[in-house]
């Protein structure tokens, strides 16, 4: 039974290190679908209610990138249950689009927040005009992308000239010591708790996976700058278990 247990958990953790590598976007939407209803409890639980806070400083920060605008428009991709839409939507004035490619996640966000227009459908090819918005977010989505270089230049294309894109990650803190607390954290304690919740524990083998591959720091403003910005930069959170980037076009 307990070597049934263990052939099984190690199944579930070598493909989440194939969907890591291929990032196919069908696989990730199934993912998201699935991980949908306890997404928002096991977020919360999981960042030690912690994820809040790095929304409201990625809103914090968007107000003063805005400066006078008193009618921005706003996009906030890979929006899941629509939180940072929310946290966005309170900059007075906002006009905020919210889009992701998981029906399941879209139904929640509609049902929290009705007052946010969310649209299905893929940061790859964003349905909307050159230079539409002044400010893009994403909150723990772009590490998600299929395609991470297209994303990038999309948020590039629809923000008009001076426009923001403010984007949250997960961080893995540079420091030795906070580093090994945080992955064995991350790659120990995380799934198992996740384990006892949700349905796809698939999803807490992949998550640390997907955050150790993906470029951070000076490695991500690199690619953001390859996608056409003119400043990036970034700003490491709470002991840089977390990052916020901010781009200018
Ligand atoms: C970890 S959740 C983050 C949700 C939310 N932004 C938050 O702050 O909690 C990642 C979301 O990205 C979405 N996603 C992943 N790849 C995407 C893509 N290529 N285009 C649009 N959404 C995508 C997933 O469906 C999922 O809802």
């Amino acid at each position: 039974m307990a070597k049934k247990a263990e052939v099984s958990a190690r199944q579930a953790r070598e493909s989440a290190q194939s969907l890591n590598q291929t990032k196919s976007r069908a696989s990730i939407k199934r993912m998201f679908d699935e991980v949908a209803p306890t997404y928002d409890f096991l977020n919360h639980l999981l960042s030690l209610g912690i994820d809040n806070y790095w929304r409201a400083m990625a809103t914090k920060r968007a107000k003063e990138v805005l400066g006078t605008n008193r009618a921005p428009r706003i996009l906030d991709v890979a929006t899941g249950t629509g939180d940072l839409a929310n946290s966005m939507s309170k900059i007075e004035g906002a006009k905020v689009s919210a889009l992701d490619l998981s029906p399941e996640m879209l139904v929640l966000a509609r049902k929290k927040y009705p007052q946010i227009s969310f649209i299905e459908g893929y940061a790859e090819k964003l349905p909307f005009d050159n230079a539409s918005f002044d400010v893009v977010s994403a909150g723990f989505g772009v590490r998600n992308f299929e395609n991470l270089n297209e994303g990038m230049r999309e948020f590039y294309r629809v923000l008009k000239p001076g426009g923001h894109a403010l984007i949250i990650e997960p961080m893995i803190p540079r420091n030795a010591l906070m580093k090994k607390l945080y992955l064995v954290y991350f790659k120990k304690v995380l799934p198992k708790i996740a384990g006892l919740f949700s349905k796809s524990t698939f999803a807490y083998d992949y998550l640390p996976h997907s955050v150790e591959k993906f470029p951070q720091a000076e490695a991500f403003t690199a690619i953001l700058k390859k996608s056409g910005f003119k400043q990036a930069n970034f700003f490491p959170m709470t002991f840089e278990t977390s990052i916020l980037y901010v781009a200018k076009k």
